[in-house]
């Protein structure tokens, strides 16, 4: 359409750029013929008239371009564009909805883990699609102003050609009426002839203000030409405004069906997990429905039972309701009688008391005056047996007695006294009486029987020595320390003290400690020490008691079997590493186990405390006599000494003089304690039973028997006594 306004304009224009050449033509003709003035002035007339009609069929032409124009593609393309806006908002408005809807709609909670995870994935995706909407919103708006812009500029367009169209109507009714004028003047010119030169001269002035006249109207022909090729640009953008925005319409569109397809699905598994979670509330319903069922109809049974039950126990609750009444009246009564009750009872436990003090105490006296009298019958026990006893044990023959003549017995026993030992001593036979013979067959418990009440007499506060003499390998280490599958008296001594402790632990509190000491060549040591090669000291107590005691000997506290074993381990050890010899050395040496026993009467404080000495004494064959020398002569000097001085110190004893030299050896000197006073004191001579030990045997049974000779007849005992030195024993050998 607008093509075609465009070439009426120029047709307009070659018309009018004619119609200016005719007008010329015209003009030379009415200057050159005067005379032709009418038939030029018809023809000019004429072609005026054409003029004018061309004129109004070309205003009529743009009038109908412009109004097709205006009425169609672009108010087409606007009014489509507002269809499509209204559309869009429907369904952006619509879409909004169902949101809203799907929001509203109550979520019921879900139990399964899957349940949730999807919910919260379709809530995820709703926001997402919400997003979305809210963007292509926006995007909308945007385009529609974009339009609505594009729709104002296309409208004032329009007002800008319509102004010009009008202007140019205006001017071409202008010119027409001026051609109408300038006919009327010809033809009244044409009427007076006279004044027609006038007239034409007119007409010539009229005719330059048309042509001035046309070339305005040429100049706004081409005015508007230019703003049409405006107007026809400013239309192809705006054409391909409106294909991007059907494009990005239709993606709008595109997108907005993927999301309400995704709402589908979304909208689709909300219906299916709240019909999934309805079934199960539904289920859940009902079972809990049966259940209460179930819990009703026994609660109704039990409801019944219980019924039956009140109208049983009606008439017993009558019984107890009159019971009840019965005892409240007795109740009111019951502190009296209670503080009666009370009193007599106070009373009575009070004299159960005093019967059970008074009881006790007849006890206790009773338990002091029995112990007092086991104490005494003890003593006469150990007076009538002899302070000294003398005991021997004869050892079995070994391997080490070898074989042949030398090693036949020579030791026999009398069948009907146990007190009685022979020996054949160079064919001859030779008798000893002594307190008890222990013959080779004799265990270690047997011989520990005969020992035991003197150890037990430790834990009533006497002090009790147990010495082993004899001649080298005649038995004494066994008789003391024994072996550790069959222990001696030194082991079975503190069994016992332990046993007899713990019975009369509820009555008295006891502590046994052990302390362990060697003497060779008339040096104390101590075994249980830390410095074992340290020499000790005997000395008085400072207290003035007149006691002696080792400072630095070691005292080590014993509570079982084990500590006992750990000592006796201990002491092992400190006689082997110092020295490589032990057998030689402990032959030659004097080994002392000092156990003290201390106890406290728990009911009176008493206190008491008995000393064990267990000793292993040297062996005593005479090695001086087969002329030894160097320190075989001079450990043989100091047994013999120290035996001597304990020979002494016995004799003095049992004549009850009134010194005994315990201060002649370390020996005595130690044993002081054990020695003197109530104190006990048994031998146990140990006898070799092979021939070639006979000498040695005959010496040792004479000791034992002349030290128990001393013993049995006090007065003649004492008459026999003499003091026994160390040259005397030694003749005594
Ligand atoms: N009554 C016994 N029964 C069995 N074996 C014994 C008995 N007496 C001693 N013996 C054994 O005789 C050997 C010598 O004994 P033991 O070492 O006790 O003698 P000893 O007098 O202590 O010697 P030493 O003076 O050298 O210490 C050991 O092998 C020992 O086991």
């Amino acid at each position: 359409m607008v093509h075609r306004m465009v070439e009426a304009m120029s047709q307009l224009q070659e018309e009018k750029a004619r119609l200016q050449e005719e007008l010329a033509a015209l003009q030379e003709r009415l200057a050159l013929r005067d005379s032709d003035q009418q038939a030029t002035s018809t023809q000019l007339q004429n072609q005026v008239e054409n003029l004018k009609e061309k004129l109004i069929s070309q205003a009529q032409e743009v009038s109908r371009l412009r109004s097709e124009l205006g009425g169609t593609d672009l108010e087409k393309h606007r009014d489509l564009l507002m269809v499509e806006n209204e559309r869009l908002r429907q369904e952006m408005r619509r879409f909004e909805a169902e949101l809203q809807e799907l929001r509203a709609k109550p979520v019921a909670p879900c139990t399964g883990c899957e349940h949730s995870q999807e919910s919260a994935q379709l809530r995820d995706k709703l926001s997402q699609l919400q997003l979305e909407v809210v963007e292509n919103k926006g995007m909308l708006s945007e385009l529609n102003l974009e339009v609505q812009q594009k729709t104002d500029r296309l409208a004032e367009v329009e007002l800008r050609l319509k102004d010009c169209l009008a202007e140019k109507a205006q001017e071409e009714e202008r010119l027409s009426r001026r051609l109408r004028d300038s006919h009327e003047t010809i033809a009244s010119l044409r009427a007076q002839s006279p004044p027609i030169k006038y007239v034409i001269k007119t007409v010539e002035v009229e005719s330059s203000k048309t042509k001035q006249a046309l070339s305005e109207s040429q100049a706004r022909n081409q005015h508007l030409q230019e703003q049409v090729a405006m107007q026809r640009q400013v239309l192809k953008e705006m054409e391909q405004q409106l294909q991007s925005s059907h494009q990005l319409t239709a993606q709008l569109r595109a997108q907005i069906a993927m999301y309400e397809s995704e709402l589908e699905r979304a909208h689709g598994q909300m219906l299916e997990e709240m019909q999934s979670l309805e079934e199960d509330k539904n289920r859940a319903i009902e079972e809990a429905f049966a259940r209460a069922q179930v819990e009703m109809k026994a609660v109704h049974e039990n409801l019944a039972g219980v019924r039956t039950n009140l109208l049983t126990l009606q008439p017993a609750l009558r019984t107890l309701t009159n019971d009840y009444n019965g005892l409240k009246r007795q109740v009111r009564g019951f502190p009296l009688l209670l503080q009666e009750a009370l009193k007599s009872v106070k009373a009575e436990i009070g004299q159960a008391i005093e019967e059970v003090n008074s009881n006790n105490q007849e006890l206790l006296r009773k338990y002091r005056r029995e112990l007092q009298l086991r104490k005494k019958c003890h003593n006469e026990l150990v007076r009538l047996k002899g302070n000294i006893r003398v005991i021997a044990r004869v050892r079995p023959v070994t391997k080490e007695d070898g074989e042949g003549p030398e090693a036949t017995n020579a030791v026999t026993f009398d069948a009907d006294d146990d007190s009685i030992i022979h020996l054949l001593h160079k064919g001859k036979p030779v008798s000893f009486e002594l307190d008890k013979v222990f013959s080779p067959r004799a265990s270690q418990q047997d011989v520990f029987q005969e020992v035991q009440a003197l150890i037990t007499s430790c834990i009533d506060g006497f002090n009790v020595c147990i010495f082993a003499y004899g001649q080298t390998g005649a038995g004494k280490t066994y008789t003391m320390e024994g072996t550790p599958e069959n222990p001696g008296i030194n082991q079975r001594a503190l069994q016992l003290l332990f046993s007899e402790v713990q019975e009369k632990a509820s009555d008295w509190d006891y502590t046994i400690t052990v302390s362990a000491a060697e003497i060779y060549n008339e040096v104390l040591r101590d075994l249980l020490g830390q410095e074992p090669q340290e020499k000790l000291e005997i000395r008085l107590c400072p207290d003035g008691s007149g006691q002696l005691y080792v400072p630095g000997l070691t005292e080590f506290r014993v509570q079982s079997v084990e500590d006992i074993n750990k000592v006796f381990e201990f002491g092992h050890t400190n006689r082997t590493t110092e020295f490589t010899n032990l057998n030689e050395h402990s032959s030659r040496s004097h080994a002392l186990l000092i156990v003290t026993v201390r106890g406290v009467d728990c009911s009176t404080g008493l206190r008491t405390t008995g000393k064990l000495n267990l000793v292993d004494l040297a062996g005593s064959e005479r090695v001086g006599k087969s002329g030894a020398e160097g320190s075989r002569l001079r450990e043989a000097q100091h047994i013999n000494k120290s035996l001597s001085a304990l020979g002494d110190v016995i004799a003095a004893l049992r004549s009850r003089q009134g010194h005994v030299p315990f201060r002649n050896s370390k020996l005595t000197y130690l044993l002081q304690d054990s020695l003197s006073g109530d104190s006990k004191t048994l031998m146990v001579v140990q006898v070799s039973p092979v021939e070639k030990n006979t000498s040695e045997t005959l010496y040792s049974l004479k000791f034992a028997e002349r030290v128990r000779s001393v013993e049995l007849g006090p007065g003649s005992r004492r008459a026999e006594l003499g003091s026994w030195s160390s040259q005397e024993h030694l003749e005594v050998w």
